[in-house]
C-alpha cells in the first residue's frame, strides 16, 4: 500500500479564542483507527467536526487533512464524504429500515429495484435480512446501531468517524457492535477516527491513541 493512502493530519490545531484544544499530526492507514481519548470538555468532538468539515466557526483550525492523497482541508462537508457514527444511531422515522440504507446509497447506482437489492445485501451481512420492510422504531438499540452502519457504510465513505457510538449500548452487544464495527471498517479499507471515554473501545479498536488534554 502506496504511503499517501489513508488519513493523514498535518500539523491540525483547533483552537478557541487563545486556547489550542487539539494539536495532531497522524498517519492512519486504511483499516485501521486512531482513537482520541480525553476528559469532557478536551475538544474531540470538535476535532470530528473539523475533519467532516462542519466546524463551527467559533472554533478556528489550521493546519491539513489529507485522504488518500486527496486534500480535504478546504472541501464543504458534502464533498469530503465523511461517514460519521454518533452515539445515537439517528435513523429517519419515516423510512423503512431498508430505504434507510438505499437513501444513502450514491446517485450512480440508478434504478429502485437495484438500490433495494443493496439495501437487502447490507442488511444480511449485518445479520438482518428480514428486516427491510420494519418500521426503524420497532428494532432495538443494537439493531438499530447495525442499520446506522450498513448506512454509512452504502454511502461509500472515505474515511469513517465515530463519535461514542457504543456507549449507549449495554455491555453484551457493546461487544458485538464494536467487532461488526470495525471488522467491516477494515474490510472497506477506511481509516477510522474514534471519540471515546472507554478504554475498551480502544482496546478494541487497536491502533494508535491520541489523549486530548484536559480543557
Ligand atoms: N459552538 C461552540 N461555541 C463555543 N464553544 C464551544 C462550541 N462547541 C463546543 N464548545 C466548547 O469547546 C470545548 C470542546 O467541546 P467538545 O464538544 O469538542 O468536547 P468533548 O471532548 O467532545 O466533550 P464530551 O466528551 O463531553 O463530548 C468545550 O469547552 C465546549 O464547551
Amino acid at each position: 500500500m502506496s504511503d499517501n493512502q489513508g488519513l493523514r493530519l498535518e500539523a491540525v490545531h483547533i483552537c478557541l479564542g487563545e486556547r489550542v484544544l487539539v494539536a495532531l499530526d497522524a498517519h492512519v492507514r486504511r483499516g485501521e483507527t486512531l482513537t482520541v481519548m480525553g476528559p469532557s470538555g478536551s475538544g474531540k468532538s470538535t476535532l470530528l467536526a473539523y475533519l467532516g468539515g462542519f466546524l463551527d466557526p467559533a472554533f478556528t483550525a489550521s493546519g491539513r487533512v489529507i485522504v488518500d492523497g486527496i486534500d480535504l482541508t478546504r472541501l464543504q462537508a458534502e464533498k469530503r464524504h465523511a461517514g460519521i457514527l454518533f452515539q445515537d444511531p439517528l435513523l429517519f422515522p419515516h423510512l423503512s429500515v431498508a430505504d434507510n440504507i438505499a437513501i444513502a446509497i450514491p446517485e450512480d447506482v440508478h434504478g429502485r429495484k437495484q438500490r433495494r437489492a443493496l439495501a437487502e445485501a447490507a442488511l444480511d451481512d449485518a445479520g438482518l435480512s428480514d428486516f427491510g420492510d420494519r418500521d426503524p422504531e420497532t428494532l432495538s438499540g443494537g439493531q438499530k446501531a447495525r442499520v446506522a452502519l450498513q448506512r454509512v457504510l452504502a454511502s461509500r465513505p472515505r474515511l469513517l468517524l465515530l463519535d461514542e457510538p457504543f456507549s449507549k449500548l449495554d455491555a453484551n452487544l457493546r461487544d458485538q457492535t464494536r467487532q461488526l464495527v470495525f471488522d467491516r471498517a477494515r474490510r472497506a479499507g477506511l481509516p477510522v477516527v474514534l471519540v471515546t471515554h472507554d478504554e475498551d473501545d480502544a482496546r478494541a479498536a487497536g491502533g494508535q491513541v491520541h489523549k486530548v488534554d484536559p480543557a
